[in-house]
Order: C-alpha cells, then sequence, then structure tokens
C-alpha cells in the first residue's frame, strides 16, 4: 500500500535562515534541559506547544494527537477582509501569544516577511500551529491579492477544510470568488465568518445573500449579530438559543457571558432565534437523510426538543459532503466572535482521516512551523503538517511519498487505471494528490545584476525563487541575452525584485514592465522546407511539409497531427524530434515574439536521409513552421482583465470617465451600502499602474481586483499602433 505524507516542499530562499533556525533548534533543546518555560520570538509569545516540559519526550506527545483531534484548516479570502487580524486573535485566545498583534502596527505573527509587515497585506502563506479545547490546529494564513492566487492554491492541497473570511460591509468580493472556486475544485469543507461586523454600513442579511447568490452556496446560519455596525455587541447562538457578549470593559475579548435567552428579558431575540433555529433544522434535514429521519421521527412536534449535539453532527456531516456552509459573524478587531470560530473550526471542519487520505509517517529531518520560527521534531503522526528541508529536487505542487519503490507501485498503478479510463474515483486520484494548476503569468520584464561577475548569483536567487513559487517563470532572450522574469502582476514581480534584493543581498535591476502578448493566425496555410547539411564527413538532409490552421483551444499548446501519408517508422523514430520542433516555433511568434496561442500544426510528408541527426529534424520542423506562420494572416491577442472597482457613490463618475480613456467595458454597477462597485473588462496594457491613478482620483478611498479573463483579438487600429510603437512596422 502507498503511503502519501502531506508535506510542503521547504522554502529553499530560506537556506541560509534554516541554517539559523537550527541553531536556534539545538538552543531550544539546551534551554529545555534548563525548563525554560517560554520561547521568546519577537513579541511575548506563550510556550510553543510541547516546549513546556523538561524533555524532548512532552514535545512528541503534544505533537502526536489521535487523528480525530487534528484540524487542518486555511483562513481565505479578498485582500483586506482580515485574515490576518482573524489569526493573530486565534492565536491570542488560544494562549500562543500574550499580546494581539496588529496588522496595522507591523506587528503580526503570521505577516513575517518584511514586505508583508511594511504593505500591511499577506504575501506568502505562513503555517501556525496551536491547540483548542484538546485539539491540534494546524492552520494558514493565505494570501488574498490575485497576484499570489498560486500561492492559495498550493495551501488548499494540502488542507482538510478552510474559514473563508468575509467583509460584512462588502460580502462576497471578486477574490474571493477566486478562492471559492480553487477551493471547489479541491473539494474543501469550509465554513464562513462574516468579519467587520462593527463597521459602517456591516450587514449581516446582505452578506448573507450575497454567499447565497454569488457563490451559489447554501449557507447555514449558525449564529445572529447582536447589533450591527457601531450597536455591534455580541452574538446569539442559534443551536443552543443562548447570547454572547462580550464584555466592554475587557479589552482584549478575552471575557465574554454566554446566557440563555429568555422570554422575559429579550422577548424579540428569543421569537427570532427559535424562528432561525427552526429554518436551520428544516434545511439541515433537506440536506442529510439520516437527520431527516430523526427529525421527522422523534421531533416533528417540536423542535425545541431536538439535542443540540445531534444537530451539529448533523452539519458536520453536510459541511463535509459540501451541500452547505455554516456561517458565523463577529468582528476580528474589536475582539468579538472568534472563540465561537474556533469552536466552529473545531466542531464542523473535518479530521484528516475523513477525508479519504493515506499516509506515511517517516522522512529524514522534520521541522514543526509557527510563522517565520521553526522547530525540529523527531517525527510526526498522519494528517499533520510540517516543513521538511534538503529535498533538491522537490518542487511546489510535488507528492512525497515513502520510497522509491512506493512511487514505482503508485505510477504502475496509476498506469493501469489510466488504462481503464472511464471509472470513477480512481485509484491513482487517491494516493496522488492534485498538482497545483500553474496559472500563465501575464506581465514580464528584464531583469540584470549589477555587473557580469554577479549574473551566476542571479540565477541562482532565480532557481531557488522558481522552486517556491512556479507561477514565477524566468527565460533568456535568445536575441538579447537578457534575462526575462515573467510574474502575475506589477506586485508580483516587485515583491520577486525586492526578495532578490532582501534576502541574497543582490541589487538589481528591471527594464520597463510589459505585458505579456499572444499571437495566432487567421488562415490555413502550407510551407514546405528542405536542411542539408553536412558536418564532418556526415550529411543531415530533411524535407518537409506540414499546414499550419487556426482552431480554438484558448491554449499555447499547439495541436499536432499527422496525415496518413506519413510513414509508420518515420513517425516511431523522429516523433519526438518532430514536435520539439514544432513547439519551439510555437513559442515565439512572427508579429511580437510572443507565444503563439489556437493553431494546430498538420505533418504532410517527412523525408529524412539515413543518418541524420534528431537535432536536424527538429530544426528543419521548426523553420517550417515559422514560414507556415509568417505567411498566414496575423493577429495579436492581448491579456484582457476582469475589472471590480468599489468606489463611494461620490467618486463614481471620475472613475468611469477614466475607465472609457482605458478602452474598459463596463459590463455592470451594483450598489453596495454607500458604495457602488463598477464590475467589466479591461485590457492589461491599459490598466497598468492603477493603483496610484485610483489612488489619486479617488482620495485613497476606493479598492480594485484584477484578474485574467481571457486573451482576446486586438482591433486592427489597436493591433497597428502596437506595432508601430514596439518599432515592427
Ligand atoms: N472595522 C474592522 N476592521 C478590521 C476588522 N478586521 C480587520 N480589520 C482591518 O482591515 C484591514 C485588513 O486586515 P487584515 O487582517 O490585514 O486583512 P487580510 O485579509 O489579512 O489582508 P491580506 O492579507 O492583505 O489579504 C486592517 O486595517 C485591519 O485593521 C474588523 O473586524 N473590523
Amino acid at each position: 500500500m502507498l503511503s502519501v505524507l502531506r508535506i510542503f516542499a521547504v522554502n529553499h530562499k530560506k537556506m541560509s535562515r534554516l541554517h539559523i533556525n537550527n541553531m536556534y533548534c539545538s538552543k531550544i533543546r539546551a534551554n529545555l534541559k534548563k525548563l525554560k518555560p517560554h520561547v521568546s520570538i519577537g513579541r511575548h509569545y506563550s510556550s510553543l506547544p510541547g516546549l513546556i516540559g523538561n524533555d524532548i519526550k512532552s514535545l512528541q506527545s503534544i505533537i502526536n494527537p489521535p487523528i480525530a483531534k487534528i484540524r487542518n484548516i486555511g483562513i481565505m479570502a479578498h485582500i483586506d477582509a482580515g485574515k490576518t487580524t482573524t489569526t493573530e486573535r486565534i492565536l491570542y485566545y488560544s494562549g500562543y501569544t500574550r499580546s494581539l498583534g496588529d496588522v496595522d502596527d507591523g506587528d503580526t505573527v503570521t505577516d513575517f516577511m518584511a514586505q508583508e509587515r511594511e504593505r500591511g497585506i499577506t504575501i506568502q502563506s505562513a503555517a501556525v500551529t496551536f491547540d483548542w479545547k484538546g485539539y491540534r490546529v494546524n492552520l494558514i494564513d493565505t494570501p488574498g491579492h490575485v497576484d499570489f492566487t498560486l500561492e492559495v492554491e498550493r495551501c488548499l492541497r494540502v488542507l482538510d477544510g478552510a474559514v473563508a473570511v468575509f467583509d460584512a460591509s462588502a460580502g462576497v468580493e471578486a477574490q474571493t470568488l477566486t478562492v471559492w472556486r480553487q477551493a471547489d475544485k479541491h473539494k474543501i469543507p469550509r465554513i464562513c465568518f462574516l468579519n467587520k461586523m462593527d463597521k459602517t454600513g456591516a450587514s449581516f442579511n446582505y452578506a448573507v445573500e450575497s454567499i447565497r447568490e454569488k457563490l451559489k452556496a447554501k449557507p447555514l446560519l449558525l449564529q445572529l449579530p447582536i447589533g450591527e455596525a457601531k450597536t455591534f455587541k455580541g452574538v446569539v447562538d442559534v443551536i443552543s438559543k443562548e447570547k454572547l457578549l462580550w464584555n466592554p470593559s475587557s479589552g482584549d475579548g478575552k471575557d465574554f457571558e454566554r446566557k440563555p435567552l429568555s422570554e422575559m428579558s429579550d422577548p424579540k431575540l428569543l421569537k427570532e432565534t427559535t424562528e432561525a433555529r427552526n429554518a436551520l433544522i428544516e434545511q439541515v434535514a433537506d440536506l442529510d437523510d439520516e437527520f431527516a429521519d430523526l427529525v421527522l421521527g422523534e421531533f416533528s412536534e417540536n423542535f425545541d426538543l431536538l439535542p443540540a449535539e445531534k444537530l451539529q453532527t448533523a452539519i458536520h456531516r453536510v459541511t463535509l459532503a459540501q451541500t452547505a456552509v455554516p456561517v458565523l459573524c463577529g468582528s476580528a478587531l474589536k475582539n468579538k466572535g472568534v472563540q465561537p470560530l474556533l469552536d466552529a473550526i473545531t466542531m464542523y471542519l473535518p479530521s484528516p482521516e475523513e477525508r479519504n487520505y493515506e499516509f506515511l509517517e517517516r522522512i529524514s529531518r522534520l521541522l514543526l512551523p509557527f510563522a517565520d520560527q521553526h522547530v525540529e521534531i523527531p517525527s510526526l503522526t498522519a494528517g499533520n503538517i510540517a516543513l521538511t528541508v534538503g529535498l533538491k529536487h522537490t518542487a511546489t505542487g510535488d507528492t512525497i511519498v515513502s520510497s522509491k519503490s512506493s512511487a514505482l507501485a503508485a505510477a504502475r498503478r496509476a498506469e493501469r487505471e489510466g488504462e481503464k479510463k472511464h471509472r470513477q474515483n480512481s485509484e491513482a486520484e487517491r494516493l496522488l494528490l492534485a498538482g497545483v494548476e500553474i496559472p500563465e503569468p501575464v506581465f514580464f520584464c528584464t531583469i540584470e545584476p549589477p555587473s557580469v561577475s554577479k549574473q551566476p548569483d542571479l540565477d541562482h536567487a532565480l532557481k531557488c525563487l522558481q522552486r517556491e513559487d512556479p507561477s514565477l517563470k524566468v527565460r533568456l532572450d535568445p536575441d538579447s541575452g537578457q534575462t526575462i522574469l515573467c510574474g502575475m502582476g506589477e506586485l508580483h514581480i516587485e515583491i520577486i525584485h525586492d526578495r532578490i534584493k532582501r534576502e541574497y543581498g543582490l541589487e538589481t535591476y528591471l527594464g520597463p514592465l510589459q505585458v505579456a502578448y499572444r499571437e495566432t493566425i487567421l488562415n490555413s496555410v502550407r510551407a514546405t522546407d528542405t536542411l542539408d547539411r553536412t558536418l564532418g564527413d556526415k550529411r543531415h538532409l530533411v524535407t518537409v511539409e506540414l499546414e499550419a490552421k487556426p482552431i480554438e483551444t484558448s491554449s499555447v499548446t499547439p495541436v499536432i497531427e499527422y496525415a496518413d501519408s506519413v510513414s509508420e517508422d518515420i513517425l516511431k523514430a523522429s516523433q519526438e524530434a518532430i514536435e520539439n520542433g514544432i513547439h519551439s516555433a510555437c513559442l515565439q511568434g512572427p508579429l511580437l515574439g510572443s507565444p503563439i496561442q489556437d493553431v494546430a500544426i498538420t505533418l504532410h510528408s517527412l523525408k529524412i536521409h539515413p543518418g541524420t541527426s534528431s537535432t536536424m529534424i527538429s530544426a528543419c520542423v521548426s523553420r517550417c513552421v515559422q514560414k507556415a506562420l509568417k505567411k498566414a494572416d496575423k493577429q495579436v491577442l492581448e491579456p484582457l482583465m476582469n475589472l471590480e472597482v468599489t468606489v463611494t457613490r461620490d467618486y463614481l463618475s471620475p472613475v468611469l470617465a477614466d475607465l472609457a480613456q482605458r478602452r474598459g467595458n463596463i459590463q455592470e454597477i451594483q450598489t453596495r451600502q454607500d458604495n457602488r462597485v463598477v464590475i467589466g473588462f479591461v485590457p492589461l496594457a491599459e490598466i497598468m499602474g492603477y493603483s496610484t491613478v485610483l489612488r489619486t482620483l479617488t482620495s485613497g478611498s476606493a479598492t480594485f481586483a484584477l484578474e485574467l479573463s481571457n486573451y482576446q483579438a486586438m482591433s486592427p487600429h489597436d493591433q497597428s499602433t502596437l506595432l508601430s510603437r514596439s518599432g515592427l512596422t
């Protein structure tokens, strides 16, 4: 039986830092011997798990909780919804930090990168581990900015559950939709936390409706808010019909009282809660047959008699089946509602054993993460999340298995399963974690080291950064020999530039940021080519005839077809060389040198003189494809972005006027409380540096989100302007 160990490939860029951490770990062990009660890592932290005891065994016993008591969860949301603030509260209430970190003060645990603290945003996922009421929770705070989507995706695949955090005044926002779809893809059970209930404009009903409408999810209202915006005081637990009020004099929100609602003191709230509880019971019964039988049998006359645990167990099942999502609310900043959220995480999100994975136990060196600090541990049981170091050939997205033989067995099984194509729930799928889907980069720019002698250092830094972040692409410009960085957005490239400086001590120079265009052809064309070259005493002779035609794929990988006239024998011997030639030709289109999209290449004839090398075959095929592409009618495709701008009513007109000048296509303007949300499309080339423009236009009051929609054909006018600007016409 193959087992799979769920492990993050450790951040390669931290190799130097890891040495320090190893020293740090030795120090921890030395301190353990001296019975030091806690480890200081910057702010005031309580003891890390296991470090309370006087030897490593106690650490092990806590590190190995029963698998049913483990929760591996992520926090995901739109930028600024409050994930980091919520995580800070969670760490504080669970006893792992002694003071409350603040995003706005730049001293949170999980945003530990210098760039995160400076900008007040999450860029890199951070993992932290804590215990809550006998449960071990491994939690990952993921970035909300669209440039770091891959970072979210690489986390989701190791998680068993997730908390989606919303700004209760905005409801579902653009990036929430993206991460929600990613979580759907990885089949991650979720609960929703409507944060910022204290904020002006916060509306519980509005946010719930937007979950129903935009995410097409069925919200299970486990709480009702007591007050909204300025009057927000606490929440009602719908299941137990209790009110939870936070003591206004307790600044940190640790103290709150739980009181049953009574007819005497809260008649209106009690009535609303009873109605909400009945609705919840009916909703869960609709989704879960076992619960429906119970409700219809024993409790059909009076739902009030239904025990809370029965309802909670059914909600757990429904959450796991992903047929509905529990919804809770609060204000992380004002320290209200976070403890019930923690209870809900342990109660409704699944343990790893409920998620149908099989795991292995051992690896040579393991580290337990606590944001940017790591504690070396001897072993780890199934279902936990850990870091490992020294895996030179492992990159983000890989699955690590126990041994070579188990990997071979898995590959053989996957092959056999591949043959039985239509079988549901294939063995291979169950054994291997889904790889991450790497989005296409939309921006690129040149990067240069301070001197030629530093080029190897730059290559090394980029190689390390790429292993950690596959959405960063690096290539060499064949004409100029310059190194080209390709990334997901302006911020992405800026952060990479900054990290090279801070983490690798290299001051590099970036060329102007350019949009990654694509090209396609509009008609079918045929071409022939012959390559005849004698090298030494060997003659290399190839003649090829092929056709390039437009097709619809939205992909830069060309479809390759072979006409019946191409002999089987030639194909068998030279297929790899032919396809290499086609692929390399399609990387550089004839107009701008951009990749070719939506093209099929049909090979009609191929004659090869005996002894011709495969390199020559590739070269001839590649030249012939380029010849065909050059002959065809050509079209430039440009990245078109989905744009969502949230702006106050007063600034709507200037924002719309500005978008009109940017070839923007407005689809809809929604009303969200006092705000207007402009939804539309805009070409990426027109939206560079938009954050600065928007800030100026709206006195800093607007926010926006951008996401690649598709590549679209440029109009003849725009295309010729682009080509003449690039000096190509
Ligand atoms: N009024 C109010 N503001 C909040 C609340 N929670 C967070 N904020 C503020 O919202 C801003 C964003 O909070 P973060 O915790 O950094 O949000 P985030 O989702 O981690 O942001 P990214 O990591 O950049 O995606 C900060 O200024 C917080 O102080 C809340 O409950 N109420």
